[in-house]
């Protein structure tokens, strides 16, 4: 095996476009996923996530680019390998599990060519792995969601697939669920050694899930990284905006003896960039945790809102004579009316700008 081999990527997407019609969805889309890469696919609605994950599992064409999976090409403008021939395994958001099935049927169901002893045993080892075994002769109409969404990923995951696709797998469960589902799922997949992709609007999610989220906005992926680097080192203004909480400042850049720095309402902030001589402003990001509550900071804030989050309480805050607008986080003993101001200073370690 040379080291080509070794590195290829089990799904590679190259330039791929995507339409419905005339109507462009998606554009010169690249990305990259790794042999046991667990990645997600974040945006908002109508962005094109479901639409992309369709396109990998083969059951729309690309308009331009191609599809590989393990090297193979499975689609391209001239041509789309159908679903059943190539090695995705899906979880749909509504789980489409046949009702007239009991659990261990559908399972069985997608393991076709093994004899019926080996569809069994299969299908056991799977439900175990799940923690549905006790559930093997129920029909999908007297299973919870929970339990529903266990069996669809085991029915994905049986004929081990070279990808995992999962469609919202999540959103049809209780919020306060969700994101421990996510995790133990993950958990699940990582010890297989599976590689999956999720599609999902929902951060806290995507966080839980995936070491790499592909953001995807206005019909193009945005940035493919870490959930922290999607926080803390956005690479566009859209994905500073979405990820996380966070408000814009203005800044005017001003040339120092040590540097590029911003003049902005909460003071100069230190410009990471090198040339700032074409831009004479900047819009700056400040997450909640920057601004700091100081009662002694000679800059005062008006209070537009609060919101009470137990440990700490969640301030919109007004700046003068700007009208700014900016987030802070304050422990949630220091309670301020709506209306009056207290003093903040920013304190930004990596000033984000665009
Ligand atoms: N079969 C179709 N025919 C025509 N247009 C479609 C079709 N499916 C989706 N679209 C359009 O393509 C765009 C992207 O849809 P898609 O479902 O991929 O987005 P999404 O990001 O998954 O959205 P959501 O989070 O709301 O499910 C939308 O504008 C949608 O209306």
């Amino acid at each position: 095996m040379n080291t080509n081999q070794v590195n290829l990527p089990v799904l590679s997407i190259q330039d791929l476009s995507i339409s419905y019609g005339a109507e462009p969805v998606l554009s010169n889309i690249n990305l990259a996923i790794q042999k046991a890469d667990i990645a997600c696919v974040l945006g908002p609605s109508g962005s094109g996530k479901t639409s992309l994950l369709r396109a990998i599992a083969g059951f729309i064409e690309v308009a331009n680019g191609s599809i590989d999976i393990n090297g193979q090409r499975m689609s391209d403008s001239n041509s789309i390998k159908p679903p059943n021939k190539r090695s995705v395994g899906v979880v749909f958001q509504d789980f489409a599990l046949f009702p007239h099935l009991t659990v261990q049927q559908n399972i069985e169901f997608g393991l076709g060519k093994l004899s019926r002893d080996d569809k069994q045993a299969t299908a056991m080892k799977y439900m175990h792995i799940m923690g549905i075994a006790a559930l093997a002769h129920k029909y999908p109409a007297d299973l919870s969601g929970g339990q529903q969404q266990r069996v669809a990923i085991a029915r994905a995951v049986a004929p081990q697939p070279d990808i995992l696709l999962m469609d919202e797998a999540f959103s049809s469960l209780d919020p306060t669920l969700r994101e421990q589902v996510a995790r133990d799922v993950r958990e699940i997949i990582q010890q297989l050694g599976l590689t999956a992709i999720l599609v999902t609007h929902d951060q806290q999610e995507a966080f839980a899930f995936a070491d790499k989220i592909a953001v995807v906005a206005n019909g193009f992926l945005q940035q493919f990284s870490s959930a922290y680097n999607l926080y803390h080192e956005p690479t566009s203004y859209f994905v500073a905006k979405f990820i996380g909480e966070g408000a814009f400042i203005e800044g005017q850049t001003v040339e120092r003896a040590k540097g590029w720095f911003a003049k902005t309402a909460l003071g100069e902030m230190r410009l990471s960039g090198d040339d700032y001589s074409h831009t004479p402003t900047v819009k700056i990001l400040l997450r909640p945790d920057d601004v700091i509550h100081d009662d002694a900071s000679p800059t005062k804030a008006i209070i537009k809102e609060k919101h009470f989050r137990g440990a700490f309480i969640r301030y919109e805050l007004s700046l003068s004579p700007s009208n700014e607008k900016v987030l802070c986080f304050a422990p949630s003993h220091h309670d301020h009316s709506i209306g009056s101001s207290f003093g903040i200073r920013a304190e930004v370690e990596h000033v984000i700008s665009f």
